[in-house]
This record gives C-alpha cells, structure tokens and sequence, in this order.
C-alpha cells in the first residue's frame, strides 16, 4: 500500500478512556441498517468505539428485518432482551449499547452516519422507503459487496444510495468473514472514499479496533468493485473444490479471477487504481472468501451435486437465511459483459454464470482456459 494513501488516526481514539453518557446534539448518532451475520458484527464493532469515542452517541441504533422465530418471538425483541442476534450471529453480545429497531424510519432518525449493510438485491427498496427520511446532513457508508444493473449500465450501491438519497457514501470493504471478526480474531478493512478525506478518517474511528484495523484510500470504486466481484470468483474457487481438482489448480482460478477483477473495474472506471487491488479489500479479501466463505461452501456443494441442486435451493438449505451474494453477482456482470460486447474478455466470469444457469456442467470451469 502507497503510506501516502493511508488515512493516519487524528484526534481521538478508540483506545481513549473518556466513556460518555451525555446527550450534547454535536455527537454523531450511528445507525447500522441491516442485522445479518456482518450487519450485525458491524454493529458490535462500532458499539465497543461509540461508548468509548466523545464524539459519538453510545446507542448504536441497528434495524432488523423483522422476522417471527421458530420459539414465536420476534427476532428484534430477542435481541434487545439478550443482547444477542440469536438467528445470524448466535452466541456473540452485540454490546448494550446496541438498540435493534424493526421499524425502518424510527431507526435512522435522527442519525447522522448511516450504515448500510444488507445483502444488495434489498438495497434498492431499502432506499426507496427511506427517500426523505434521513437528516440531510447524513453521511453514509456501505459495507455491501455487489451491484445493480440498469438499463443505463451497471450501478454500484454506493452510487445507488448517493443518486436515491442524496447523501455522500464511503464504503469498506476488506478480508472479512464475519464469523472470525465477532470473535475478535484479527483483520483488516479498506475504507474508499471519493474527495472527503475528513469523513473518511471518521469512519475509521468508527470501525478501528485493536483486532479489526482499518485504513482508507481514494477509491471508492476500485474497494467497492474489488468486494463485489471476488463473490463470482468465490464460486468458481467452490466449484473446482466440490470437483476435488486440487490447490493449484484453485490458485490458478484465484490469479486468473483476480486478472479479471482488475480489467473489469478498469474498464468501468478508468479513475481505479492498481494499487487498490493490494490492499485488504483486493487480494486479501479474494484469498479469504475463496478459502473459507458462503460462496465458496455453496458452489463446492453445487458441483459435488453435478449441478443437479439449484443455489437457491443449497442456499436455503446450508445458510439458513443467510444470503448469497455470489450467483446473483454473476448474473449481473454477465449482462454488462454481453451489453457491451465483452463476454470473450472475461472467460471466467462468463463460464461461472452459465454453469450457476445449468448452460454448462461444473467442469467447464477448467475446460474454457484449455480451449
Ligand atoms: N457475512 C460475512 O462474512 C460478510 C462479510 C463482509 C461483507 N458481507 C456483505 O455484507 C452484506 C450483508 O450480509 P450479511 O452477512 O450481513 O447478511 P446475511 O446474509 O447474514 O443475512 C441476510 C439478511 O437479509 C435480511 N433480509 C431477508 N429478507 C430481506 C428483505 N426482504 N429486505 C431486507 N432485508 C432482508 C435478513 O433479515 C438478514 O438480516 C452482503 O453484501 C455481504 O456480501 C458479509
Ligand atoms: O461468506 P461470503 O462468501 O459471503 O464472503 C464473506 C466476506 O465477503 C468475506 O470478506
């Protein structure tokens, strides 16, 4: 990474001891929209910086789909009886200061830094009902990997939020499976940002922690592309583990998926950097979920099924409510290769959606290199 790039901490930090409880109205008040597995990870994190940082609110306000458990309670009221998202992070306390909130205008009222962190395929309805609800000086970042495609071209989430809500959107990404985080193993994260160099050193006090270090580059492009393409890689690195092919061959599916990431995001974005792609939320984000992610787990099931059980299917089946991010990512690229022309350019990433469709058997996520 470029040191130059690197946004240094100013001020305070989380490791300050100045544990606030006053309401001053000059405090950032945080809102984490989404409470799945990272969502609510997420939450937990920036809860353990809000109670510590003077700047910010301790309540960290986190909006929960609301669902009816298998018990008959609801899942937002679990939450806030046990500190726990008992559905999609069992086990873990979220911190106290974590409020969950079913209904989505109560939860972002008032909040000044939005977090957004849903699966994609949500995002857009999400911004659709919170048009005018949001304070309009309100910041936001997404914690989301994937996009939307348009019939103007591709769109990507932090654009979608920006255009739907009117709101300046940062992003981070990085190697992060949330399962490792919550228990505090260590990590790293890439915050992108397009010109507020400011906001971008204030997300990273949000999300700093002595186990989940975070840093920032002027990108927001190249991080957010480099997170949503690696879940297509991911199910191409799934596919040849479910056909037992081998590690060198899984490193050759990482290099040739990495190749692709980068041209691909350069030729949408000629502004994103080579650079980016070495940082956590490039290379160390696509070793990670190929070696031990969703996407990985169910492609790897796919394959060993022949291609015979549909992802959705496996995906029900094996996440139990968690969301793929990869198949449908997959679909998406494809329409923007085939509307300008590109499929050829993309061996990988064209023959990972037509094996998802069942146009091509699992195999030929090998066979179109050696053709
Ligand atoms: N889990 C991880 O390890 C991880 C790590 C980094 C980034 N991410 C990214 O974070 C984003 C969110 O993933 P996650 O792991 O927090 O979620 P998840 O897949 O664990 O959970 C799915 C979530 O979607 C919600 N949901 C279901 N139907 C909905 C609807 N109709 N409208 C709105 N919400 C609905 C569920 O309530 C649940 O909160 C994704 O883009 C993912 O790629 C995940
Ligand atoms: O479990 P996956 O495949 O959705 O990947 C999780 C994260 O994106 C890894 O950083």
């Amino acid at each position: 990474m470029a040191p130059s790039e690197q946004v240094p901490l100013q001020g305070e930090t989380a490791s300050d001891s100045n544990v606030n409880h006053d309401e001053s109205p000059n405090k950032s008040r945080v809102t984490v929209v989404g409470s799945g597995n990272w969502g609510s990870v997420a939450a937990k994190l920036i809860a353990s910086n809000t109670i510590k940082l003077a700047s910010f609110h301790d309540e960290v306000r986190m909006w929960v789909f609301e669902e009816v458990l298998p018990s008959g309670e609801k899942l937002s009221e679990v939450i806030n009886k046990t500190n726990e998202n008992v559905k999609y992070l069992p086990g873990i306390k979220l911190g106290k200061n974590v409020v969950a909130v079913p209904d989505l205008e109560h939860a972002v009222r008032d909040a000044n830094m939005l977090v957004f962190v849903t699966p994609h395929q949500f995002m857009e309805g999400i911004c659709k009902r919170l048009v005018g609800k949001i304070r309009e000086d309100a910041e936001a970042i997404s914690l989301i990997k994937g996009m939307e495609v348009k019939m103007e071209g591709p769109c990507m989430i932090s654009s979608l939020i920006t255009q739907q809500l009117g709101i300046n959107c940062c992003v981070l990404m990085g190697a992060n499976i949330a399962n490792e985080i919550a228990v505090e193993k260590f990590s790293e994260a890439t915050v992108g940002y397009r010109e507020n160099r400011e906001i971008a050193e204030k997300w990273v006090r949000l999300f700093n922690t002595s186990y989940f270090m975070v840093s920032a580059v002027q990108d927001v492009e190249g991080v957010e592309l480099c997170g949503t393409l690696k879940n297509v890689v991911a199910i191409a690195a799934g596919f040849v583990d479910g056909l037992e092919m081998g590690n060198n061959t899984k490193a050759a599916i990482m290099r040739i998926g990495l190749r692709e990431m980068k041209a691909f995001s350069k030729l949408l974005f000629s502004s994103v950097k080579d650079s980016t792609f070495f940082e956590s939320c490039g290379v160390a984000d696509l070793i990670t979920t190929c070696l031990g992610g969703r996407n990985r787990k169910c492609a790897d099931a796919f394959a060993r099924n022949g291609g015979k059980r549909s992802f959705d299917e496996l995906e029900a089946e094996m996440l139990q409510g968690q969301k793929l991010q990869g198949v449908s990512t997959a679909k998406e690229v494809y329409e923007v290769l085939s509307h300008r022309g590109w499929l050829e350019l993309f061996p990988l990433f064209t023959t990972v959606h037509e094996i998802c469709i069942g146009r091509l058997p699992p195999t030929a996520i090998v066979e179109y290199s050696q053709s």
